[in-house]
């Protein structure tokens, strides 16, 4: 790959990584990624994040994606990362590998951003607003067709939580039918969600009756 001199602390213009992704990703993974920029930065808007970082999060959320499974670990191992139990699960490595790519190469130093990159393919417990941004607009962004995709982008819009919920288990069930590893991280994000989503409602009807009392 051009352009991976892990050159510390040299940020990159956004014409920079749109020109670095133009030579790595097919230009139907560009697309996919201009569309995931576009979402990210109205649902950021939607629900008072900030849009810029929404833009970088997007822009690098599948820098590594055409990298082979060997290139990433090597890659994460070269920055001290052991993949653990993502070895079972490949399609994932280009998440984090594209965290580092992003710190390293890129030089961004957000932790907000940098997170955003890391978890958009599982999700994790405990999500930062950005996070579930990027997560979502992923899935969400306008060249995405697939049945329920509408309810997704509606949800997404009025709810992060609600959606991440329906998101994580549409991942999970997705995967269930293909037979293929789940990993641990996105099912305590599912439980995580469900259970912040049922304490929410818990305390929404308890404020109701309280109001009801009065
Ligand atoms: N919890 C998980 N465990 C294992 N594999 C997963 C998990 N979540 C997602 N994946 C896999 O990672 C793949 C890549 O996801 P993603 O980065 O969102 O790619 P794309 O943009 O091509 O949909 C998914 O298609 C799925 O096979």
């Amino acid at each position: 790959m051009r352009n991976m001199d892990y050159t510390k602390n040299s940020p990159w213009t956004e014409e920079q990584i749109k020109s670095s992704l133009q030579e790595n990703l097919n230009p139907h993974r560009y697309q996919h990624v201009l569309g995931v920029v576009k979402a990210s930065e109205m649902l950021a808007l939607c629900h008072g994040a900030d849009p810029e970082k929404a833009r970088i999060a997007a822009l690098y959320h599948d820098v590594l994606k055409s990298q082979k499974p060997q290139w990433l670990t090597d890659y994460l191992k070269a920055h001290g990362e052991v993949p653990g139990e993502l070895a079972l699960a490949p399609s994932v490595l280009h998440a984090p590998a594209g965290a580092l790519y992003a710190e390293h190469t890129g030089g961004v130093t957000d932790p907000e951003i940098l997170f955003a990159i890391r978890y958009h393919t599982t999700g994790r417990p405990q999500m930062g607003t950005l996070e579930k941004i990027i997560y979502l607009a992923d899935l969400i962004e306008e060249n995405r067709s697939y049945d329920g995709v509408e309810v997704l982008r509606s949800l997404a819009r009025d709810d992060l939580d609600r959606a991440m919920l329906a998101a994580l288990e549409q991942s999970i069930r997705y995967l269930l039918h293909r037979k293929e590893h789940i990993l641990l991280i996105s099912v305590e994000a599912r439980n995580a969600f469900l259970n912040q989503l049922k304490e929410r409602m818990t305390g929404e009807k308890s404020h109701d009756e309280k109001l009801a009392e009065n």
